[in-house]
């Protein structure tokens, strides 16, 4: 017993030792922290909270959690500084006993810490998402953009479900083959993958598995058993996946054919080609569909942002395609505003400063982890004044071109940036062009949209909103615009 009562003192004695030294590194400010448990946090969207903070600390602050230090940055010329310039130093994640070295195996790209196994597995995900490789993919986005339209159109109050379908049904058929496109999201298989994405979202709350902040309660026998299991499952089910591309008598056009060819060039073993194609999934599909639900709620709840968008799109004299991004940049600026006014990842990702980094006077010592808040640094009133207004003119010149010198960092920061972006930018862009060629959105008046009600979760999906659809031609011309979109859809298929 003795012993064991020695152990903690010595633990709590080096945590305050550990604390005390980062203190005289003078850490960036921040708000008064309990000096064994740190700072207390929201239970929920932490994010909008770092806010205040932001505002009362400046555009770095530092909190505690435990002995951990966390250093938040919330603004955005600090961003290009510390994220963006220091990208080599940041490229690290902090550790994940739970979600990443259990549950994932180390493998799961958003988690793998910077190394030869993150390089290896960037270079064949960057290979495969650069923009032209996503140009290569522009038939099978057109085709799933008019699938989810037409079903928009025969059930508009359904809209959200169709979106996650559109999104599964393109990253299932980029990372596995056409032949992998689900009939509904329903799909035994997206469900399947749907089950690991929803665990590995509980084991990285934060709070949840006490063994990231104790890291010794891994040697705990039996404690981490759950986690193992679940990754026999999700290693089982991505194996499976990718054997099925294995065993086509002809190699399909994804992801996976590609990585089964190039595999021994890009020196990743079986479970790591498995967990790359299958994480896919899980980086891609949700984000990419509560980013089109927001495009969705952004035009029903401002209607003359939209109006201004559609008089662009109608000029084209013909439905709108992917290759016609450049001549329609009022549609460009309308889905980059959205991006963000309201950032899926909202709260960044959490990066790890693998040497000391100094901003300011400030130091942020090696070791502490360090998230960009995207939340914040889209509201940072230097850039985006007025922050909380929809406003797509922003991201336009005077002249009414694409502005190329600013951004908002939905999708994160530095090297450890999203390699889905351009395939991600592409699917609203297109969805957002063709749903609002052919339709207005509006708020019902009963029931109006609730701007802020999103899940709290890594990524923030928008809770369930009603939209009501009318026809660009009005309420006669439903059959119509349905007739349109069939034939388009056949042209397509
Ligand atoms: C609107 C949709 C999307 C959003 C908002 C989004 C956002 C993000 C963010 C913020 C990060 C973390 C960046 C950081 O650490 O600073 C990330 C990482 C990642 N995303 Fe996306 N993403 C989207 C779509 C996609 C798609 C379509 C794919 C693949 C098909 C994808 C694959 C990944 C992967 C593999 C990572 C891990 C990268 C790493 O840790 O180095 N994402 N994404």
């Amino acid at each position: 017993m003795l012993s064991i009562l020695a152990f903690f003192a010595a633990i709590v004695l080096l945590a305050g030792a550990y604390i005390r030294h980062n203190r005289l590194k003078k850490l960036p400010p921040g708000p008064p922290a309990n000096s064994l448990l740190g700072n207390k946090l929201p239970d929920a969207f932490a994010y909008r909270f770092f806010e205040h903070w932001t505002q009362e600390y400046g555009p770095v602050f530092s909190i505690r959690q435990g002995f951990d230090t966390i250093v938040v940055i919330g603004r955005y010329d600090a961003a290009v500084e510390l994220m963006e310039k220091e990208g080599s130093s940041l490229a690290d994640r902090p550790r994940h006993i739970a979600a990443g070295d259990t549950l994932s195996g180390g493998m799961r790209m958003l988690l793998t810490p910077q190394g030869e196994r993150f390089n290896k597995m960037r270079r064949a995900l960057r290979s495969h998402l650069q923009p032209k490789s996503v140009q290569d993919y522009e038939d099978v986005l057109h085709r799933a953009a008019l699938v989810q339209l037409s079903e928009i159109s025969q059930n508009p109050d359904r809209h959200l479900e169709f979106a996650r379908k559109y999104a599964a049904s393109v990253v299932m058929s980029l990372a596995y083959g056409p032949d992998k496109i689900p009939q509904s999201y329903d799909d035994p298989e997206v469900q399947s993958v749907n089950r690991c994405l929803t665990r590995l979202g509980l084991a990285m709350r934060p709070g949840v598995w006490k063994v990231d902040t104790f890291p010794f309660l891994r040697y705990i026998p039996g404690y981490l058993n759950q986690l193992r299991e679940g990754h026999a499952e999700e290693l089982g089910l991505f194996k499976r996946l990718l054997q099925e591309v294995r065993d086509a008598p002809v190699p399909p056009p994804c992801f996976g054919s590609y990585l089964i060819e190039q595999q021994e060039q890009l020196g990743l073993n079986d479970s790591e080609v498995s967990y790359l194609a299958g994480s896919m999934f899980g980086a891609g599909s949700d984000t990419t569909a509560s980013a089109i639900s927001v495009a969705i709620m952004a035009a029903a709840t401002h209607p003359e942002a939209q109006a201004a968008v559609r008089e662009e799109l109608r000029a084209l004299g013909r439905p709108p395609k992917m290759s016609d991004k450049d001549a329609l940049p009022r549609t460009s600026a309308f889905v980059t505003e959205s991006f963000r006014w309201r950032p899926i990842t909202s709260g960044g990702f959490p990066h790890r400063a693998s040497k000391d980094l100094y901003w300011n006077g400030y130091v942020i010592p090696a070791g502490t982890t360090v998230i960009g808040n995207v939340w914040s640094v889209g509201r940072d009133p230097a850039y985006f004044p007025d922050p909380e207004a929809f406003d797509p003119s922003r991201w336009l010149t005077d002249s009414g071109e694409l502005r190329t010198d600013l951004k908002s960092y939905p999708f994160g920061f530095g090297r450890r940036v999203c390699p889905g972006q351009h395939l991600a930018t592409a699917s609203v862009f297109l969805n957002t062009a063709l749903i609002l060629y052919y339709f207005k959105l509006a708020e019902d008046e009963k029931k109006p949209i609730d701007v802020l009600a999103f899940t709290e979760s890594a990524n923030a999906a928008p809770l369930p909103f009603d939209v009501v659809f009318t026809p660009t031609e009005g309420e006669h011309a439903w059959d119509a615009t349905r007739e349109a979109i069939r034939q388009e859809l056949a042209m397509a298929a």
